[in-house]
This record gives structure tokens, C-alpha cells and sequence, in this order.
């Protein structure tokens, strides 16, 4: 079956596919009309892996643009005025004002695991939802560090650069094997956890630092202090996400807490750790090296340049925010969240949403499905469900979910009622968004 989104308006204020509760007196004074996959457009930034256009495709969804990199903030705001889904990855900024701009987006998704990038209260004010690949670059990143991890210790990065300038560094000093060293991980999490795991199998002691209490694996073991985390390990690894408590994390006094020689990993999020003191200690050899695959500011595209303090220094591993840049992975994540995003768009299903209240919704055959999305005030359900009551509207099932700021509820009910009732649940207090689908 074909399916249509059903409009509340075609008003600017309104997407095609979707109404937006602050214009409904626009609602009022316009026609209703529907509209077909093929005019449902995404937009897909940042190298989204092809596997994701083809499950649009497969979907039936054919207005599909996908471009290789992030756009200025000018460019994107201009782009998304008329875009109802979009992809992005860990460098596109989803802020307030790309969503006051974004008046048909209907939900995003991050083809990553980080949603730091995106404003997700802003997102949720404005009805769309935000979907994750929460899993499918672990162990991309995961192994990544561990190879950094045996190169470093090694002093590879330096013998090669050495190498490549005509040299010949062929020296034990300085060089370890990974048997028998303490691997300090910071955030025992997806990422974290794993790697604790693979260490291990490679002969290495694993301590970790979490804010959470956690179940380690392994004989792996959990510290109480960051301090004596650093204070204990040779190699300390950062796998947390950007919060406001993980900005600047390590900083020159946690540098200068970390053993002598020690090394230090970062493939989270370039606001976790504090460069120029980093720069200091790893010129003044107080760190034997340092592998950093994210940053404070990263270009946008492949065609911009990159700026680090970090930069000639032969001690460190300098990588392009890869840590998740496998084939696998990326071919994952594609299939992973377009799925999630088709599930959403064709039939109101928002589970693992990372913003919006989560319900897994049945197929609705033979029947509309009408989306209403609301401030979690109350009295809007009763609302709702007076105007089912008043006009005599059969509801053949009906679903409920809110957090603390919004509620999501999908009620199915016959299809001649549908117009009826999607003008109504437009006008009722408190609405952000809504639409049907049949
Ligand atoms: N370089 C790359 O390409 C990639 C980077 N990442 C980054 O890695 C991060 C971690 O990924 P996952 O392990 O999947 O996340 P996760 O959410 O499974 O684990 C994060 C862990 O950090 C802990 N945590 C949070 N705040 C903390 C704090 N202040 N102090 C100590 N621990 C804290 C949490 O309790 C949790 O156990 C992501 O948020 C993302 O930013 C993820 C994938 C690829
Ligand atoms: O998954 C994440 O959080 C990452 O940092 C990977 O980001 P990317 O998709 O490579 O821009």
C-alpha cells in the first residue's frame, strides 16, 4: 500500500507532510492535502554510506540528496527549509536556529553514535525526533585504539617519521611490549567496555573510571578517583561523551598526574581534553606520546585545512576523526538508521529515539493513524480524546508515551474521520506537531 502523509496545511509554517500547532489558525483557512513518498525529501550529509539510500529506495522514498561533507551554517539554514528527514554525522551542528529554519523536518538522524553535534531540547520544541546508531562503530574505534595503543608504546610513529625523512632510529629505548601494562580507561561504556575486553586478551592489566557503577568484565576493576586512574596506568584512553562535565576533563593538571612516559588516547570528542597543555607535555617528553583522533575545531570537508597546536609533532598519531571510519561500520550505521528513520516516517514507530518519548507501533491496516505531538502539560489526552467523543470517532487502538517535556500519542481510527480529526488535534492546546498517515 502506498503511503501518504496526510497535511494539515501547505502554510510555510507547516511541512507537507506534518503541521506544526503554532500556525493552525493558517490551518484553518487552508486545504488539506496529502503527499506521496516521492515528494518526502532527505537530505544526507557528511558521506553518509550508500547503504542508507538504499534503504530509502527500498522504502519507496526517490527525493533522496545525499552530499560528501557538512555545510557552512549559512548554506544549511537556506538547504533545510524544505527538507522533511535528514542524516547527519558527528560534524554538522544542529542548533536552535538550523530548527527554527527546518520548519518540514519531521526527524533527524545522526549516522554516528555521538548526538552532541544536535540541540536536542531545540529539536524536541519543534516535534523531531533524533535518532542513533548507538552500537555499530564500537569496535571500529575500539580496535583503533588498541593498534595505536601497540604502535605508541613502540615509538613507531616517530621511527617513521624519522624514516620517511632519511633516517634511522633503530632503537629499544623507549619501546614496550603491551604484555603486562595498565590500560586506564575513561567512560566504561560500549566503547570502553569492549576495548577492556580485547586488552585484556592481549595480556594487559584494564582499570576504568566511570561516573556510573559498573559491572566490569573481565578482571577488569573499577576506580573510585579519575586522579588514581591516571596515576596508575600507562596508557590512559577517553571514551566518554561531550556533557558539560566531560569539557576539558584533562587538562594540564590531569596531564601532570598521569605516570611519567605514560601515553594518552583520545577518540571521543575534541572538548574532552585541553591541547596546549597536551602540546607542552608531550614536547617536554613528560608523555611518551599521544594518539588524538578528535579535536576542538575539525575542518568541515576533506578540502579544509586542518589546524592543531598538535601539528609536527613526531610522538603523536594525528587521525581525521576516523575512529568509526570502517567500511563495516559505516555500511551499519547506513542500514541502521535509515531504517529507523523510514520506521518513523511510514508508520509513527519512534523507538530509540534519543529525544522523544519511545512507542513501537503494529501496522495500521485498513485504518489512519493519526501522529499528535504535545508539551506534556496536562489535560491534552482528555482533549484528545473529547474531540474522539464528541464527534463520534471510533478509535481502533490507541498509544501513549510521554517524557518530561512532550507526549507522543497515535491513535488509529477510521478513515473517514481522519480530516476531521487531524484539523481538530491541530487546534488543541499545547500542540507541536501532528500528521496522519494512511
Ligand atoms: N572517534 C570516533 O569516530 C568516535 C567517537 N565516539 C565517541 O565516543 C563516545 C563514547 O561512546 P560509547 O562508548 O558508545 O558511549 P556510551 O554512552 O556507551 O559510554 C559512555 C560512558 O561514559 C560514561 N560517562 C559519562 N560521563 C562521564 C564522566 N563525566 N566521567 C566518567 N565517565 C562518564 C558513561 O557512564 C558511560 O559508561 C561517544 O559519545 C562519542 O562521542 C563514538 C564513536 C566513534
Ligand atoms: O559515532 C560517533 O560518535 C563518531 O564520532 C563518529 O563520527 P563520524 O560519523 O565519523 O563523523
Amino acid at each position: 500500500m502506498l503511503r501518504r502523509s496526510m497535511l494539515a496545511s501547505t502554510s510555510p509554517f507547516f511541512g507537507l507532510a506534518c503541521c506544526r500547532g503554532r500556525g493552525f489558525r493558517e490551518y484553518a483557512m487552508s486545504s488539506k492535502t496529502s503527499l506521496e513518498k516521492s515528494r518526502i525529501k532527505f537530505l544526507l550529509l557528511e558521506g553518509i554510506h550508500p547503504s542508507a539510500v538504499e534503504v530509502l529506495r527500498g522504502a519507496g522514498y526517490t527525493n533522496i540528496e545525499s552530499l560528501p561533507g557538512a555545510l557552512p551554517d549559512a548554506e544549511l539554514k537556506a538547504k533545510i527549509a524544505d527538507v522533511h528527514f535528514l542524516g547527519i554525522r558527528s560534524r554538522t551542528q544542529l542548533t536552535a536556529e538550523v530548527f527554527a529554519a527546518a520548519q518540514k523536518l519531521v526527524a533527524a538522524g545522526c549516522f554516528c553514535i555521538g548526538t552532541n553535534q544536535v540541540d536536542l531540547e531545540a529539536a524536541r520544541e519543534h516535534g523531531v525526533a533524533v535518532f542513533n546508531a548507538p552500537y555499530s562503530n564500537t569496535r571500529s574505534v575500539a580496535e583503533l585504539v588498541l593498534a595505536e595503543a601497540i604502535l605508541l608504546l613502540r615509538g613507531v610513529p616517530e621511527k617513521s617519521a624519522v624514516a620517511h625523512r632519511g633516517g634511522w632510529l633503530k632503537s629499544a629505548e623507549n619501546a614496550f611490549e603491551i604484555r603486562g601494562k595498565t590500560l586506564g580507561i575513561v567512560g566504561y561504556g560500549s566503547i570502553g567496555a569492549q576495548l577492556s575486553v580485547l586488552a585484556e586478551a592481549l595480556g594487559m592489566k584494564v582499570a576504568f573510571y566511570d561516573v556510573v557503577t559498573k559491572l566490569p568484565l573481565g578482571n577488569a576493576h573499577q576506580v573510585r578517583e579519575l586522579h588514581q586512574l591516571l596515576a596508575q596506568s600507562d596508557i590512559v584512553t577517553l571514551h566518554v561523551p561531550e556533557t558539560q562535565a566531560t569539557q576539558w576533563m584533562i587538562g594540564a593538571a590531569e596531564i601532570a598526574a598521569m605516570k611519567p612516559g605514560a601515553i594518552l588516547i583520545n577518540a571521543s570528542r575534541g572538548t574532552v581534553v585541553e591541547i596546549e597543555p597536551l602540546a607542552a607535555a608531550l614536547k617536554q617528553k613528560k608523555l611518551l606520546g599521544a594518539a588524538i583522533d578528535v579535536f576542538p575545531v575539525e575542518p568541515r570537508t576533506n578540502k579544509d585545512e586542518f589546524q592543531s597546536p598538535l601539528r609536527g609533532l613526531d610522538n603523536v598519531i594525528l587521525t581525521p576523526h576516523i575512529g568509526g571510519s570502517t567500511m563495516e561500520a559505516q555500511a551499519n550505521i547506513g542500514l541502521e538508521v535509515a531504517e529507523k528513520l523510514v520506521k518513523y516516517s511510514d508508520n509513527g514507530t519512534s523507538t530509540s529515539s534519543v529525544n522523544f518519548p519511545e512507542v513501537a507501533l503494529p501496522a495500521h491496516p485498513g485504518k489512519h493513524r493519526l501522529l499528535h505531538i504535545h508539551r506534556n502539560v496536562p489535560g491534552v489526552l482528555s482533549e484528545i480524546n473529547r474531540i474522539f467523543s464528541d464527534n463520534n470517532i471510533n478509535i481502533s487502538s490507541q498509544f501513549l508515551q510521554t517524557n518530561e517535556k512532550i507526549g507522543y500519542v497515535v491513535t488509529d481510527i477510521d478513515a473517514a474521520y481522519s480530516d476531521l480529526a487531524l484539523e481538530k488535534l491541530a487546534k488543541v492546546n499545547g500542540t507541536i506537531r501532528s500528521r496522519v498517515l494512511f
